[in-house]
């Protein structure tokens, strides 16, 4: 995710302080559409439209800030995602990025099924009619709780990510007189070429169970030995925010490995596997996400070509994308409260949201980039750092970027690709109320997701 800096040109070269940024581009109007929403666009009076609907309606019926949410994009990736893996294969989406009802409903309209990893997540799918045989629960730490509603519901599969929890589900499936079906998450040794915090196939962190040592192969001996479980798959996920395909490859590669090992110790051949998800997007001009098609296309050969050397049947395919399919099709809409020029450093331009709607750049340095919506602008570029109103000097939302230098308070600005990991990691700090998400679509606009309210704070404080 790291960029170089560049020299930024005669106007800013003697002032420009240390940074990451790029030069600013030519014209700030333009909107790249590799981080934009595909119907996002620049009316003729400047102001920014989305589905058909003006930015300055949405800000006036919705308030800000707000998560605009582009749906015939989502449902355009999804069905990418769909048509690229075919029907030789399952496109499990990853709730963790952003869930909602009316996400549930689109999924289910374009045939992807859904990954969920907490009873929460679990309880959103199942109230807006999701079929539970279309779920696949995921955790390292379910709760006996969790693990029964499932089992009850009659979720499609458990992934198993521990040896405790192939005997918890076991048992709990079988007390519940059920054979579950599961897959078994394994630790593959890989390390993804991203930010630390979101590698998940190296050995030392917390999920999976590593296949090194053998203890992939002892878990499937259990697995395969319990009355409550019916084991259909092994299950890898190398992480989140991945460009280098290889990865997915030598993850690839390594679980056929266990398949045939699997074959020839026990004569099983598993019928599944999943590569999880992990697929990046782009977040600024600067990066160059791979299409749907191109991971089908290189696992689905990666799998056949090992499978025909072991002589195993080919097992089907299922993929996990969340990022993917939903980051690129929102943004966040702020208003400008200040804007303060820091002589000799940059501006600061204070919006009325924050970390509390975008964690992301806190916690992992994230780059996003950001554009003056509500008007069209000839002014100069000047360097910004956009941060929001919380208490804490890290609360940044794009920490460099270029906005026209006659910003001005009232003015609304939009930060893309934050439809993933942003509404669903939203948080209540300092009582700042989670923003609403709005689904806009051929000219109309709804909320998904409603803003919060201090009656919702306060519900909770019984004390
Ligand atoms: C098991 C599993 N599957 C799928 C995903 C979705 O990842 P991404 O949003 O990067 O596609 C994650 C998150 O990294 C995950 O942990
Ligand atoms: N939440 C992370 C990714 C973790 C994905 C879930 N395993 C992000 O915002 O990039």
């Amino acid at each position: 995710m790291s960029r170089s800096a560049h020299p930024a040109g005669p106007r800013h070269a003697d002032v420009l302080p240390e940074g990451h940024y790029s030069a600013p581009p030519t014209d700030l109007n333009v909107l790249d559409h590799k981080v934009w929403a595909q119907t996002v666009g620049r009316g003729e009076d400047g102001v920014v439209t989305v589905g058909g609907v003006p930015v300055t309606r949405l800000a006036e019926e919705f308030g800000t800030p707000a998560y605009i949410m582009d749906e015939a994009d989502f449902r355009a990736r999804a069905r990418a995602w769909r048509t690229a893996f075919g029907s030789d294969a399952d496109v499990f989406y990853a709730g963790k990025a952003f869930l909602s009802r009316a996400v549930v409903r689109w999924l289910e309209e374009e045939g992807l099924n859904l990954d969920v990893c907490s009873g929460g997540e679990l309880a959103t799918a199942l109230s807006a009619g999701m079929a539970p045989e279309r779920i696949a629960f995921h955790g390292n730490n379910k709760s006996v709780a969790e693990i029964t509603r499932a089992v009850e519901a009659g979720v499609g599969r458990i992934v198993l990510d521990s040896f405790q929890e192939i005997a918890r589900v076991a048992h709990i499936a079988q007390s519940l007189g059920k054979r579950q079906k599961v897959q078994i998450r394994i630790t593959v040794g890989v390390e993804a070429h991203t930010h630390e915090f979101i590698a998940t196939a190296h050995e030392d962190q917390k999920f999976g169970i590593p296949l090194a040592g053998g203890q992939a192969a002892e878990a499937v001996r259990r697995a395969l030995h319990l009355d409550g479980l019916e084991l259909i798959g092994i299950h890898s996920h190398i992480g989140s925010q991945i460009f280098d395909m290889s990865g997915f490859e030598v993850a690839a590669h390594r679980v056929v490995g266990l398949l045939k090992d699997i074959r020839d110790e026990h004569g099983v051949e598993l019928p599944e596997i999943d590569l999880g998800g992990g697929l990046g997007i782009a977040y600024t001009s600067d990066d160059d996400p791979r299409e749907p098609h191109e991971i089908a296309k290189a696992l689905g050969e990666i799998v056949g070509r090992e499978c025909e050397a072991a002589r195993l049947r080919t097992p089907r395919i299922s993929v996990e994308p969340g990022r993917a399919v939903v980051g690129p099709t929102a943004f966040t809409l702020y208003e400008v409260g200040t804007v303060k020029p820091l002589e000799g450093l940059r501006t600061y331009v204070s919006v009325d949201g924050g970390m509390s709607d975008n964690i992301r750049t806190a916690l992992y340095d994230a780059e996003y980039s950001v554009a003056l919506v509500s008007r069209a602008s000839d002014a100069e570029p000047m360097l910004v750092r956009v941060v929001g109103k919380h208490c804490e000097s890290g609360d940044i939302v794009v920490k460099d970027a270029f906005l026209p230098a006659d910003l001005a308070p009232g003015d609304l600005i939009a930060v893309p690709a934050t439809g993933a990991y942003c509404r669903s990691m939203a948080s209540n700090y300092n009582h700042v109320l989670r923003p609403p998400v709005v689904a806009v679509k051929d000219g109309e606009a709804r909320v998904i997701v409603r803003r919060e309210t201090e009656e919702d704070l306060l519900r909770l404080d019984v004390g």
